[in-house]
């Protein structure tokens, strides 16, 4: 099984990622739908109990608990893989996650780090306009300091592999692309000029989120 999972901070470039991985046959797993079906079992909304009831699972079944629960979707999702096993994760958090998949995985868990600086993340996610605090500079400090008091940043820190996204979304696909080991071919409607092998960088610790 290749499990790669993806961290980054609000708007750096997981959906999109996760995006790429779908038009290349890999199934994309989503932590946050664990939370979601746990708040629908509830009898909760999650559009307003999802931090909530993602606390309440950490402080039920331990900090892993997300993590743990989202294993058995991974395993489905890896059987219905078209390429050979391979699932993207996405939504990791801590540290602790992500030694729950070590541990569940082994070698065959990769951790990507996505990285793109404050005032980028704040334009696109403004240009993005999903929600009102898609706009909000101080509602996006307060989500990157939320996500960090999480375990966001030390998890950044220990990626197996680093995305920059701070160039266009064709650059930023290749990269993603090169790092899945897809080429463009697969792709429908999309240029492509995949195999820039230099996209992905080994984590030397760097300074971009
Ligand atoms: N390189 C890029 N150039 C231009 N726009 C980009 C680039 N990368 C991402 N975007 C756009 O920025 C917005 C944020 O990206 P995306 O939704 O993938 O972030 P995210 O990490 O999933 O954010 P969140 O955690 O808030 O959901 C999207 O509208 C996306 O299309």
């Amino acid at each position: 099984m290749n499990v790669i999972g993806t961290v980054g901070l609000p708007g750096s470039g997981k959906g999109e990622a996760a995006n790429v991985a779908e038009a290349a046959g890999i199934p994309v797993v989503v932590m946050g739908d664990v939370i979601r079906a746990e708040c629908r079992r509830r009898g909760l909304d999650p559009a307003e109990h999802h931090g909530r009831i993602a606390g309440a699972l950490r402080e039920e079944e331990g900090d892993d608990a997300i993590a743990a629960r989202t294993l058995p979707r991974i395993r489905e999702a890896a059987a219905e893989s078209d390429r050979g096993e391979t699932v993207l994760v996405d939504g990791l958090r801590s540290t602790v996650e992500m030694e729950r998949f070590r541990e569940a995985f082994g070698d065959g868990f990769t951790l990507v780090a996505i990285r793109a600086p404050f005032e980028l993340r704040a334009e696109r996610l403004d240009a993005r306009g999903r929600d009102d605090s898609d706009s909000d500079l101080e509602a996006l400090r307060e989500r990157d300091a939320r996500e960090i008091d999480l375990g966001l940043g030390d998890t950044l820190e220990r990626a197996d592999v680093e995305i920059d996204n701070t160039g266009t979304l064709d650059e930023f696909r290749s990269r993603v692309r090169a790092v899945l080991g897809v080429d463009a071919e697969r792709e429908e409607g999309e240029e492509g000029d995949a195999g820039e092998g230099s996209a992905a960088t080994a984590n030397a610790g760097g300074d971009g989120a």
